[in-house]
């Protein structure tokens, strides 16, 4: 079964081998027109216009801050991302970025590099410097994790394998990320807590208005005198002149994070890297594959796995018809497009809907073709924000 030539435009690079999943004969590239999906990594998609023929966007990564999800909800566009899928790559990063705060391994670097002379003069200024830079261990220090989800709870493994303590906050944990914590790890009733009681503070929750400035001054005076800060989870999740005041009051022995930054590109103890938490091989074409997968399955069939604004939903196909509807979360939405079809004399072979927040989806299955005239009545059902026809080809 060949698909229909389905256009898809790409805002970055997406993996090849991701791509590689999207069925035959999709148009793919980064000057599509009139695509019916993007793909996307972290392209700033909110000034962006967004073509009216757009149905869905594949985040290939974890944040969807970079979209505008709202605006795309109310336009009953399905935003998907790839929970999980860079996890393991940002977890490395964050242990390396831990030695590199506890070991003062940056401003040991800036001083190898400005090391002048022969072998022998090399070596005398190594011996007579490297005492500048004794850190200490992780071992039987404490680390602080806010936010365990696919990425803390990893994180917070890696850490007790390395022999730290480790406490972690999250209010809004799931059950499934719950079950993945291991039993070590302790929980702090608030993040304030957590702050006074770690040596390590590590970040891993979304950018939403609530986590803002998340790491304030208040919090960075309650933390142990010699706190190392990271932050791989994004740059407004800290407010950076509390972070300055912070290294230089020696509250914070040191802020390492993803996120270069004007303010701080100074300080010694301001270790920045280019946003690189899910630049591996391997976490790119995981979340490239993940999402290309959902998408082509969405833009077939239907079904949505991932989303962040549409609920999931998987119904096998039993005949040929088929319709999903995406429409606003209200009493009698399914009353109405049952009466839409029977009244058209089309008969339900099957049907399924769920919702999330405010919005709902539905699909269903019937036993002879829709005809155009069904198609708008549905569309002009008040709520319905989307109406899709997928017959099988
Ligand atoms: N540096 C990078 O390249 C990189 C890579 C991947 C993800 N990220 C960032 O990291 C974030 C987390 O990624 P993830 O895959 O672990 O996401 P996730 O959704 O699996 O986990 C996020 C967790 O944060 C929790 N949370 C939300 N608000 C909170 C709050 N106020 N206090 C404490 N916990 C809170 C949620 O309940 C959830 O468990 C992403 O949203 C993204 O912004 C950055
Ligand atoms: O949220 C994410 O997944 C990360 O910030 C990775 O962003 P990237 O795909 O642009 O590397």
């Amino acid at each position: 079964m060949s698909a229909k030539a389905r256009r898809i435009l790409t805002l970055n690079a997406i993996s090849r081998k991701g791509l590689a999943r999207l069925p035959e004969g999709y148009v793919v590239g980064n000057d599509v027109a009139e695509p019916d999906g993007i793909l996307v990594r972290s392209h700033a998609m909110h000034d962006m216009a967004i073509p009216a023929s757009v149905m869905a966007i594949g985040r290939a990564g974890a944040g969807t801050n970079n979209i505008p999800v709202k605006q795309m909800s109310e336009r009953g566009i399905v935003v998907f991302n790839a929970p999980g899928a860079n996890a393991n790559a940002v977890k490395e990063l964050v242990i390396a970025g831990m030695i590199m705060g506890a070991r003062n391994l940056a401003p040991a670097l800036c001083f190898v590099s400005r090391l002048e002379g022969d072998a022998e003069r090399l070596h005398e200024q190594v011996e007579a410097g490297k005492k500048q830079y004794v850190g200490h261990e992780l071992a039987g220090r404490t680390l602080g994790v806010v936010g365990l989800g696919a990425i803390g709870s990893m994180v917070a493994d890696a850490a007790i394998r390395l022999g730290m303590h480790v406490i972690g906050f999250d209010p809004e944990i799931t059950v499934e990320a719950a079950w993945r914590l291991p039993a070590q790890v302790k929980k702090a009733a608030s993040v304030e807590d957590l702050v006074k009681h770690a040596d390590f503070v590590s970040l891993h929750v979304p950018f939403l208005p609530a986590t803002r400035d998340l790491i304030n001054a208040e919090r960075i005076n309650l933390m142990r005198k010699g706190t190392v800060l990271l932050n791989f989870a994004r740059d407004g999740i800290v407010s950076e002149p509390a972070v300055l005041d912070g290294l230089n009051q020696g509250r914070l022995h040191a802020y390492v994070c993803d996120f270069p930054s004007n303010l701080l590109r100074q300080h010694p103890r301001f270790v920045a890297l280019p946003h690189l938490g899910a630049s591996t091989e391997e976490a790119e074409e995981n979340c490239a594959v993940m999402v290309a997968e959902q998408l082509a399955d969405y833009l077939e069939n239907g079904n949505i796995l991932n989303s962040v604004n549409f609920p999931n939903i998987n119904m096998p196909r039993e005949s040929t018809w088929r319709l999903a509807i995406a429409n606003a979360n209200v009493p009698n939405m399914l009353g109405q497009i049952s009466t839409a079809l029977a009244g058209a004399g089309l008969n339900i072979h099957n049907m399924l809907n769920k919702s999330k927040g405010d919005l709902a989806y539905t699909l269903v299955d019937v036993d002879s073709a829709v005809p155009e005239a069904v198609l708008l009545a549905l569309a002009g059902i008040e709520g319905v924000l989307r109406v899709r026809y997928l017959p099988a080809e």
